[in-house]
């Protein structure tokens, strides 16, 4: 099960920043059921970007990466080139329930440094190379794929193009019609799943295939996620949590700290943070009005960052919402041992770390609601495949959901492109010679 526990959000327990839940929901209601009815509606529009809606439904896809992974038997080390979207899925995903032997390592940035530690680490013949991009044509992306199908082919020869898989939009970007001319192996990234909605396509089932995930149940999970964002409101898990942001983004909460309790889960905020930052951070509603939303999202693990970031959550400003994450039951435990001389710590002779770690998940979310600070928490039975999938798809819903609720268009980025076309004026593209000189007028070159 995933679970909402939102007693910390509540006026009787958090006092004047908090709501009473069955009123806003009676009161919002026909708003979240006409957003849940227009997202199911729209779904099988291409220009709407909701085919992540059914990703999880296509198996026979599945099963052509389960046929590739196990043709691939030779491989011990996976690198993904891939950036944002096309990376953050996956790494989330294969470090909470990835297995050997094969290591996956995710390139996704251009400093050079630890691009050749990890070339000089490689042993190339055991090595496949993903190269993931929707667009296929991201410079970070693509700049990686140059300098790793150039070590490649300066190591293999011609057999290079054995150790190389292309996961690309069916049509657009250079990779599809290079993988075609190459005859390199190619996953789609379906036209109507943007970047950081695709976990549940190849570009995180490859990679997680090979980490040995528990794929069926991924997407099973995710299937019910699907199932509760049709439910009617009160089984409306995901149009719940979105009228919770939605609530207190208007009582001025702009920040959204998600915090799970779980160093398995380290890379999921990350995931979380572009999916929830990309998404709402808009300027213009659907009409082209200026409307400037989004809460901006900040990263936290439990109980890790309850030594760096719980003193302001705590006492400093009262302006964020958090996102708890909690497992109920851990996959395996241990117990604290007894030590003679460090009777000082009896209280934790004989306890689990689970025990421990669960204590420190609610006492903190009580001694924050103490404080007035909201704070809601998603409960999840365990770390597996299936609740993993499901928690992934619940936010992709939650996200869509804030996204009618404010009227925007929650799949594109547009304010990602201008830095982009700077980043092409100063590295000399051809054709952005003029903006390169604008760039030198004002002072950057
Ligand atoms: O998959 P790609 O087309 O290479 O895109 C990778 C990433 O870069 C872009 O700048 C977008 O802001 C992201 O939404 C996207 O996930």
């Amino acid at each position: 099960m995933l679970r909402l526990d939102l007693a910390n959000v509540l006026s009787e327990r958090i006092g004047p920043k908090g709501i009473d839940w069955p009123s806003a929901l009676a009161a919002h209601a026909q708003r979240l059921e006409a957003a849940r009815d227009a997202l199911w509606q729209r779904k099988s529009d291409p220009a709407e970007f909701l085919g992540w809606i059914d990703v999880p439904e296509d198996t026979e896809t599945l099963r052509r990466v389960l046929r590739f992974r196990e043709a691939q038997a030779w491989v011990e080390d996976l690198v993904v080139l891939g950036i944002g979207g096309s990376a953050l899925g996956a790494q989330a995903v294969a470090a909470a329930l990835g297995k050997g032997p094969v290591r996956l390592h995710f390139v996704d940035n251009v400093e050079p440094e630890p691009i050749l530690e990890l070339l000089r680490k490689l042993e190339p013949h055991k090595t496949l190379v993903n190269v993931i991009s929707k667009s296929g044509s991201t410079a970070e992306t693509m700049a990686a794929f140059l300098a790793f199908r150039r070590w490649l082919e300066d190591r293999l020869g011609p057999d290079w193009k054995r150790h190389v898989v292309v996961t690309t939009d069916p049509a657009k970007g250079v990779l599809r019609p290079y993988a075609q001319a190459e005859g390199l192996p190619a996953f789609e990234v379906p036209r109507a799943v943007g970047g950081r909605f695709s976990v549940t396509c190849p570009v995180g089932t490859l990679p997680l295939a090979f980490a040995e995930v528990d794929l069926e149940n991924l997407l099973a999970g995710a299937r019910k996620a699907n199932e509760q964002a049709r439910a009617a409101l009160e089984h409306n898990l995901p149009a719940q949590t979105a009228l919770l942001h939605h609530l207190f983004s208007q009582k001025g909460q702009n920040i959204v700290v998600f915090m799970p309790y779980s160093t398995r889960l380290r890379y999921l905020p990350d995931w979380f943070v572009q999916l929830h930052d990309e998404s709402l951070g808009k300027m213009r509603d659907r009409a082209g009005q200026e409307v400037r939303t989004g809460t901006t999202a900040v990263r936290a693990i439990g109980t890790t960052d309850q030594h760096a970031q719980v003193q302001l959550f705590r006492e400093g400003p009262h302006d964020k919402l958090i996102n708890f994450v909690r497992l109920l039951n851990p996959s395996e435990d241990l117990e604290i041992p007894a030590v003679r001389g460090l009777e000082a710590l009896d209280y934790l002779f004989g306890k689990s770390f689970f025990k421990l770690l669960d204590a420190e998940a609610k006492a903190t979310a009580h001694a924050l609601a103490k404080a007035g600070q909201p704070n809601y928490t998603l409960t999840l039975e365990q770390l597996d495949a299936y609740h993993l999938g499901w928690l992934l798809q619940h936010l992709m819903w939650q996200t869509a959901f804030l996204g009618e609720l404010w009227n925007i268009n929650a799949f594109d980025q547009p304010g990602v492109e201008l830095g982009k076309e700077y980043t092409y004026a100063l590295m000399g593209r051809r054709g952005w010679e003029s903006l390169a000189q604008e760039l030198r007028a004002e002072g950057v070159e």
